[in-house]
């Protein structure tokens, strides 16, 4: 279950990645997009958000990376911060190379360990020998892998994920899931990874919470105990992630969507 919120946590500031306390989004007068949601992530912990379409999961993301203002509660982070999204978002005039530097650029990290740092990075991500190329000629498969070496190389100790393999074919999913758990157990971020695949939520989560249909509240907090490595496709992911689903069905029933 989600660690209680409590004055005494409060006030150990590196117990949590990631905390949200009775956080709620209001966009305009009457969409309540979130309602009082109360989470925390600790470091080094893999949290999975699943629920329905539209329930808030994106909103929840940008407001713990700070690209909008809440409208109610409070998020603490004292981390720094790397998102992912769905669409890799990569400079297409730029190698891929310098995509993964330019995250470096910014840091004023100098030329030559920005070099170093970005192979070393891309060698991470089994793209090595593709410093050269430009996105246009990679799949999506290795162009996420390059938003993903990209986002690293921010070293941020908290990894936001927003559905970033939703787009790819099954089989690149499952080997780039296998590529994301190595190395966050290499690097160990706290992550908070949105996906509306529950399957993929048992896959990769420490704990996999469930938000319900819009306003998004926290209606479930699911520890996934099964050891890693996981296979999507083994008996034990499937019979969690067909309980998952059942409540998931409920929440999504009860609110008529
Ligand atoms: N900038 C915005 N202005 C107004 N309404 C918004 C805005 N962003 C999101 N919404 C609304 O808030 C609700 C939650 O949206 P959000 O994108 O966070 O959901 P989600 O769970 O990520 O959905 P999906 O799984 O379909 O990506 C939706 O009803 C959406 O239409």
């Amino acid at each position: 279950m989600t660690a209680p919120l409590t004055e005494h946590a409060d006030s150990r500031t590196d117990a949590y990645a990631v905390r949200l306390e009775a956080v709620s989004k209001m966009y305009g007068k009457d969409l309540l997009a979130l309602d009082r949601v109360s989470l925390a992530v600790r470091p080094g912990e893999f949290v999975c958000l699943l629920g329905a379409s539209g329930c808030g999961k994106s909103t929840l993301l940008n407001l713990v990376a700070g690209l909008d203002d809440v409208s109610g509660g409070e998020i603490s982070s004292g981390s720094k911060i790397a998102m992912m999204f769905q669409e890799p978002a990569l400079f297409p005039w730029l190698t891929v190379n310098a995509n993964v530097e330019m995250a470096m650029r910014a840091e004023k990290v100098g030329k030559d360990e920005r070099r170093a740092r970005a192979q070393e990075l891309l060698d991470l991500v089994h793209l090595g020998a593709f410093g050269k190329k430009r996105p246009h000629e990679l799949s999506g498969g290795m162009r996420q892998r390059v938003a993903l070496a990209r986002a690293l190389a921010q070293e941020a100790d908290v990894l936001l994920m927003d559905e970033p393999f939703g787009a790819l074919d099954a089989m690149t999913r499952d080997i780039l899931h296998d590529e994301l758990e190595r190395i966050w157990r290499e690097r160990r971020p706290a992550v908070l990874f949105v996906t509306h695949n529950v399957r993929e939520a048992v896959r990769l989560g420490d704990r996999v919470v469930l938000l319900s249909s819009r306003p998004g509240r926290v209606v479930e907090d699911f520890p996934i105990e099964l050891p890693r490595p996981r296979r999507t496709d083994s008996a034990e992911v499937a019979t969690l992630a067909a309980t998952i689903t059942d409540r998931l069905r409920e929440e999504v029933g009860r609110h008529g969507r």
